[in-house]
């Protein structure tokens, strides 16, 4: 680890919140029922007090990150009846919550600038924005004004200063959350590095990012608990990026309520980021080496939620002589550095991975991950005291209890798990973490993979033609609906960069950003290629396995990566695999033609698509050489 007087906190996070005077230190706003309130510096001290004489908690504990700590709040929590042991494994417990409460809520998030344009693009006359949701700062005073006082009666705040990135990293931050939930407190450890050592940091550099989070169900005296208080109906979350300002109300699910993540890492993260000059992305790290050559190569990829991030940064390669590494599953914090380099940290500290769908044939890596020191959420339990999904084992147990509690059977008829039933698993149980996950100077990256759910028209892979293509390549980017946000059906939807969700600004001013970016380093910025593992055939089958075959395309990257030119043909879309430079050995029947075409109608109709699109939803905010790109595509069809 770096050492902290070497560090410059100043470039690290400037324009974050200071505040000179500090509340008196005697001043205890409420009892302390873990850590001295003496011992915070001033400007921690005053701007938690000010929460506590808002939301009113009965005590404060301040979290230090220790085992012991962490020991007597699981105990706690398995005392309420909030998390439940699984004697099957180790240290592992599983939390059900309220059935209104699983999945991020997008239509009650919100950023909050003094002006309109600075968070979303303008929309077209009678058209409603998808790009965010944005809030004049005035309205959001008056809903903190409605919903915090006295929200936390009858509870106790959790005080968890956290870093995110390695403590100290010239590219890590500090944050700190309050919190009414014990279940926060407890996944924001294992997201998270937490506790004593990053307020050592705050203290240093005064600077942190405040995020306040509440379920937003006081407590009267006597008045019993439920297992998972929440309060659907005045959900909230809510984001400052000028002040660097987090407010989470309502919502105990994880995306909406383990500020760190989906709030700070990229709603917050990707605002400071413009400002600095670098990104901050949806994306997946991981490292690729082959074992004749002496150097591992790194790729980051974006794919919308639950469309495959956990499982490629976890690949299981089935080509002999690979080897995979993990660097992080969800986000990359990612910096040009002195020599062009484009540099890439996990500023997260554990995994929270989709459970369905994973399985010893799927992810065996994450099945090596996760049962040990995790936290399930609305996953399944069995009778000897393990947990169920679908898709884990190709039969169902007899008897399992059900994400809602109750007994199931398999001829039940419905889902044992929820579809957006979690796992939070520390990174340090990943197998195949790569060694250099914590370099707070970040791993050098070769390529950026763009990818979706998309069942027809787009490739297995491929390549664009230059950085600028590759940026309109991520502004196209669709894919089908998922589970992890409250959309239904199989629907395809926008999803550009696959940060549809998490944009902290003007999503037209984030395309600019990517294209000065790479102006700025043309000499040095990785390739892009836009990935599909999803393509369906006529009879409604995948027509590419997927999962552990996928290193075959990254082979493919790879090798274009080191420069080789004979391996790819141009077409419309950009450069794609000659038959045979696609290593698709022992794969048996692979449709060729289907899995490659670009047919030219439905690219037309995609073309004007999106040209609607652009149109009602970024307008003036939109990159003219967005449109260029637009307009290139639809004339190399049309040659
Ligand atoms: N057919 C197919 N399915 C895949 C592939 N990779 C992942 N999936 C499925 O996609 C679903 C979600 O995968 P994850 O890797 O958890 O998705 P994620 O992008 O990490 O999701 P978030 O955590 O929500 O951001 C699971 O049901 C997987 O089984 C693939 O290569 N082919
Ligand atoms: O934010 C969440 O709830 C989980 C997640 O990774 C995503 O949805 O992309
Ligand atoms: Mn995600």
């Amino acid at each position: 680890m770096p050492n902290l007087s070497e560090l410059n906190f100043e470039e690290r996070t400037p324009v974050i919140f200071r505040q000179s005077s500090g509340a008196k230190t005697g001043e205890i706003p409420c009892r302390i029922s873990h850590g001295s309130w003496e011992s915070l510096p001033a400007q921690v001290a005053s701007w938690v007090k000010a929460q506590i004489e808002l939301c009113q908690p009965d005590s404060l504990h301040i979290i230090d990150g220790s085992i012991s700590e962490e020991i007597r709040l699981k105990e706690q929590l398995v005392k309420a009846g909030v998390i439940i042991p699984l004697p099957k494994y180790e240290n592992c417990f599983l939390t059900r919550t309220d059935p209104k409460d699983v999945a991020r809520v997008e239509s009650k998030t919100f950023i909050s600038t003094p002006e309109k344009i600075e968070t979303v693009p303008p929309t077209a006359e009678g058209i409603n924005g998808t790009l965010g949701n944005w809030m004049a700062p005035e309205e959001l005073d008056e809903k903190v004004k409605q919903k915090f006082p006295g929200c936390m009666r009858g509870r106790t705040m959790y005080m968890i200063p956290f870093s995110m990135g390695p403590v100290g990293g010239p590219l890590s931050k500090n944050g700190i959350e309050l919190t009414d939930s014990c279940y926060v407190a407890i996944s924001m450890s294992i997201m998270t590095r937490v506790g004593s050592r990053v307020m050592d940091c705050v203290r240093k550099s005064g600077e942190f990012v405040k995020c306040l989070h509440s379920v937003g169900k006081p407590l009267t005296p006597g008045q019993k608990d439920v297992m998972w208080p929440c309060n659907p109906e005045e959900t909230m979350i809510a984001h400052r990026p000028h002040s660097s300002e987090i407010i989470s109300f309502g919502s105990g699910y994880g995306g909406n309520s383990l500020l760190g993540k989906k709030c700070f890492a990229l709603r917050i993260g990707s605002a400071l980021a413009r400002q600095q000059g670098w990104f901050a992305e949806h994306m997946l790290v991981m490292g690729l080496k082959k074992h004749d050559s002496e150097e591992r190569r790194y790729v980051c990829a974006a794919f919308p939620s639950a469309c495959g991030k956990t499982n490629l940064a976890m690949l299981n390669p089935t080509l002999p002589g690979y080897d995979v590494t993990c660097v992080g599953d969800d986000i990359a914090w990612l910096r040009f550095d002195n020599e062009g380099s484009l540099r890439a940290i996990n500023p997260e500290n554990g995994f929270f991975g989709v459970a369905p769908g994973t399985s010893d044939d799927s992810n065996p890596i994450a099945m090596q991950t996760i049962f040990k020191n995790t936290l399930f959420t609305n996953v399944a339990m069995t009778d000897d005291g393990g947990v169920w999904w679908e898709g884990m084992t190709e039969e169902a147990p007899a008897h399992l209890i059900d994400w809602l509690g109750q007994d199931w059977t398999p001829d039940s008829g419905k889902k044992a798990a929820h579809p957006n039933s979690r796992f939070c698993a520390p990174a340090e149980n990943c197998p195949i973490l790569d060694e250099n996950w914590e370099d707070p100077q970040g791993v050098k990256i070769d390529a950026i993979l763009f990818g979706g759910r998309r069942p027809e028209g787009v490739p297995l892979v491929s390549e664009s033609l230059n950085w600028q293509h590759g940026v309109f390549m991520g502004a196209a980017l669709k894919s089908e609906a998922t589970a992890a946000a409250e959309h239904k059906g199989k629907m395809v939807m926008h999803d550009p960069f696959s940060m549809r969700p998490f944009f902290g600004y003007n999503f037209g001013h984030y395309l600019k950003h990517w294209l000065d970016m790479g102006a700025k380093h043309s000499a040095t910025v990785p390739r892009i290629f836009m990935v599909n593992w999803f393509r369906k055939s006529s009879a409604g089958k995948f027509l590419w396995p997927g999962f552990g075959e996928n290193v075959r395309v990254l082979d493919w990257i790879m090798r274009r990566c080191d420069g080789y030119e004979d391996i790819a043909t141009k077409s419309p879309i950009g450069y794609i695999p000659t038959e045979e430079s696609l290593n698709t050995e022992g794969l048996g029947n692979i449709d060729w033609a289907q899995l490659f075409s670009t047919p030219r109608d439905f690219w037309l109709d995609e073309v004007s698509e999106l040209r609607q699109y652009f149109k009602q939803q970024v307008g003036y905010s939109l990159p003219q050489e967005i449109q260029s790109e637009l307009d290139a595509l639809e004339k190399r069809f049309n040659a």
